[in-house]
């Protein structure tokens, strides 16, 4: 599988404000290249943090982008991803439209009922669980790619990003970096979790370039 995670952070690096309420940290050239980077995507994965923070839909806005998947084959839309070990996302979630496929990893905390609701609300069900009750997204993404799905884009939030660092899961990553400041300790930034103490992963600096008011850079993992 390959993994490129993309994210917009303020300049002190925060995903959203210490609410956790959606930020529009991009700008529409910022944005555009979102949507390219899911055009080009066989999925699109985020967290239930971020389903439940923002109700996201995942999919392309541009309709010539879709009707260029469809022309190669392709579904018109990526899929769309969710970790969610104990099945929290809400059976009226956006990206539980028909709009594209939606594969929800869960965890065996996951409870059976919430499961059925969820796959009659739409969601394809995979269990891939970890020692630490989460999901375990080595297993998860060899499912996935039995599916069919070979890139993953992954857009936040913190928690998954850690996650898929500390697992040594990530080939790319772009951050767009908002002429904002947001602050606070409570607010998420690109990679939550437990955070690292030793062995940082470190990243090959491929680009920086100006975009909107902001700076878009590109690493390799
Ligand atoms: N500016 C940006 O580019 C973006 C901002 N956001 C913001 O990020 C915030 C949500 O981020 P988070 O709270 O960090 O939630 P998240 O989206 O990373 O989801 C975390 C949840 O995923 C589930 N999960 C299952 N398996 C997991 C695993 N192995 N590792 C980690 N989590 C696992 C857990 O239930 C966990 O609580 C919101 O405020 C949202 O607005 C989210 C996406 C993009
Ligand atoms: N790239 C980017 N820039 C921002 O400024 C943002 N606030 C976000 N947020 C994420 O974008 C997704 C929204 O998806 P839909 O437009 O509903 O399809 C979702 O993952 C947000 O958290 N991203």
């Amino acid at each position: 599988m390959y993994v490129h995670v993309n994210a917009a952070v303020s300049v002190d690096g925060k995903l959203s404000s210490r609410r956790r309420e959606q930020v529009r940290i991009s700008g529409d050239d910022d944005f555009d290249r979102v949507d390219r980077i899911r055009a080009a995507a066989d999925a699109v994965l985020i967290g239930v943090g971020t389903v439940l923070a923002d109700d996201p839909h995942l999919t392309l806005d541009e309709e010539d982008r879709r009707v260029q998947r469809l022309r190669n084959g392709r579904p018109g839309n990526p899929a769309r991803v969710v970790a969610d070990s104990r099945a929290r996302t809400p059976t009226d979630a956006r990206i539980l439209d028909d709009e594209a496929t939606t594969y929800l990893l869960v965890s065996d905390r996951a409870d059976p009922q919430r499961l059925d609701a969820l796959r009659e609300a739409g969601a394809e069900v995979v269990e891939a669980s970890g020692d630490d009750g989460r999901v375990d997204f080595d297993a998860a993404f060899e499912t996935l790619e039995a599916e069919g799905v070979e890139r993953t884009m992954v857009e936040g939030g913190g928690e998954v990003i850690f996650s898929l660092f500390d697992a040594g899961l990530v080939d790319e990553l772009t951050v767009y970096v908002g002429s904002l400041v947001v602050g606070g300790r409570e607010a998420p930034t690109l990679a939550d979790g437990e955070g690292f103490v030793e062995g940082f992963p470190s990243l090959d600096l491929t680009g920086v370039e100006r975009v909107d008011d902001g700076v878009l850079l590109s690493y390799e993992a």
